[in-house]
């Protein structure tokens, strides 16, 4: 009998041999099992960790014949074994040497990645889904890792050209369905004359073919939760059409094909005609988009039916002039401004010191929505620190996954549930109140705060007293 495959010491199996003398059992390692001719039983404990798979693989490992065992006889070939039942035995047995094999392999690159991973320090970056976790790392990785982010700069132009398509959309749709409501006689209605009507006729068709386009180049899918319908109508709306996501394996694919200096410059129209066929389409019509989207009626429209565009639609409408031009190269900041949804884990290596012997960052960048967040859990073990994504804006918004729910409750319920969590008790947290900017847009706007959040009272409706207010909430958790 061997034990080829088996490692009790890395915790992934342990395997006990007992012999049953009067009523107490005698158990011996593994390892001690050849000096022990008496052992009746063998117990081999195979723990949940090890997953299906690799335990029905090292239940074929340890089942392997070996002729100078004193239990072979459990599975020595049968005296009267025929050349085909010979053939086909060793057949099985080779294919179990090689799981073997491939078993010990794993172990050892798995040992490989926890030494190197040993003096690293792991940051695990938290919030609701739209927190800026991603633009987090994102900022992290333009200050430390400045060579990898510049090869992929190139590479975000797609996901920046359909951020601006999408919210170009948005905006068709919303106008879309004010015309609708104008012929249904709705009294709050605005009325439109032809001149927007012709707007829509002429960009709908043109900007979905664009953005299922660019869709398909970055290999996105829809997203899997459907928003839900607006039922708190003060409130911002979650978007209407269903957000899109990248898995990270296709997005790597993507950033491995546009990555390096061929794709800048002469060789792109040659590598991406999609990328420049989207761009030219946009160019065409960003006359268009541009006059819709500075139109006095159509903001108010957009204010009346509470759309909430994405935080960087108004940056990247603004910049349409120089995002649609065919040699466009994305700076610094239209990448941080890019959204792209995350789906699954993403992990980022990065040195913050000059210094060599300093230890590395290893950050790691979750999905905040809801039907992502049970994957958080097992990484709250492995980090020395947690940095929490808390935007100061959302006060009046409500989550895409379930329109009944405010985002600032949201953040808070999360917050609470992670400063309480046992896992966590021993890591570093760090909150971080983002998205000022986005809040300074709404009290410019004139957006009063009470009005969504009651408690806060007759404070004064400015940004100052709101940081003040909101930190207190988040800080002090028995006031929330
Ligand atoms: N104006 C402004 N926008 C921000 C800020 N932080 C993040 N954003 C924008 O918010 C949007 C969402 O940010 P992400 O970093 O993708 O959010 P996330 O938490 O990673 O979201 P999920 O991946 O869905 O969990 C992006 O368009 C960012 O550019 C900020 O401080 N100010
Ligand atoms: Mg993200």
């Amino acid at each position: 009998m061997t034990f080829q495959g088996l490692k009790p010491h890395h915790g992934s199996s342990l395997i006990c041999l007992t012999r049953v003398l009067g009523d107490r059992p005698i158990v011996h390692k593994a390892g001690s099992y050849r000096k022990n001719p008496s052992v009746l039983s063998i117990i081999i404990v195979l723990p949940r960790s090890l997953g299906p798979y690799r335990r029905r693989m090292a239940l074929g490992v340890i089942f392997q014949h070996d002729t100078t065992d004193p239990l072979a006889v459990i599975t020595a070939p049968s005296p009267n074994e025929s050349p085909e039942e010979k053939a086909a035995r060793e057949e099985r047995e080779a294919e179990a040497r090689g799981i073997s094999d491939l078993i010990d392999e794993e172990l050892r690159a798995e040992r490989a990645v926890r030494k190197k991973e040993e003096g690293m320090v792991k940051i695990l970056l938290l919030g609701q889904g739209e927190s800026g976790k991603s633009t987090t790392l994102k900022n992290f990785r333009m200050r430390f890792a400045r060579d990898k982010w510049i090869e992929e700069r190139a590479s975000w132009r797609a996901v920046i050209l359909l951020n601006l398509v999408r919210s170009a959309n948005t905006i068709l749709h919303a106008l879309s369905q004010e015309m609708d409501d104008e012929q249904f006689g709705l009294d709050d209605a605005f009325t439109f004359d032809d001149y927007y009507r012709r707007y829509r006729l002429r960009l709908s068709p043109l900007l979905q073919g664009v953005e299922s386009n660019l869709k398909r180049l970055l290999g996105a899918q829809p997203e899997e939760i459907e928003p839900q319908k607006q039922t708190h109508p003060i409130t911002l709306s979650p978007r209407t059409s269903p957000e899109f996501f990248v898995r990270s394996r296709t997005w790597r694919n993507f950033l491995q094909t546009t990555r390096g200096p061929e794709f800048s410059g002469c060789s792109l129209e040659q590598d991406l005609p999609d990328i420049i066929d989207s761009t030219e389409a946009i160019a065409n019509c960003k006359d268009d988009i541009k006059t819709l989207w500075r139109d006095d009626i159509v903001q108010a429209m957009l204010a009346k039916r509470r759309i909430r565009l994405e935080d960087s639609a108004s940056f990247f409408l603004d910049a349409i002039d120089r995002l649609s031009v065919r040699d466009y190269e994305p700076t610094d900041e239209d990448v941080l401004r890019a959204r792209l949804r995350t789906l699954d884990i993403q992990e980022h290596e990065l040195r913050v010191d000059d210094d060599a012997d300093a230890p590395k960052w290893k950050i790691y960048d979750v999905g905040g929505s809801r039907t992502q967040r049970h994957a958080w859990l097992p990484y709250f073990d492995k980090v020395n620190a947690v940095i929490f994504l808390a935007p100061i804006s959302c006060f009046d918004e409500r989550l895409i996954e379930d329109s009944r729910v405010n985002r600032l409750e949201d953040s808070l319920i999360l917050w609470r549930a992670i400063c309480s969590s046992k896992l966590l008790s021993r890591t570093i947290l760090i909150l971080f109140l983002n998205k000022i900017d986005i809040l300074e847009e709404k009290i410019r706007d004139g957006i009063m705060v009470n009005r969504f959040l009651p408690s806060y009272g007759h404070r004064p409706n400015e940004t100052g007293e709101v940081v003040k207010c909101k930190s207190f909430l988040f800080l002090v958790p028995q006031h929330v």
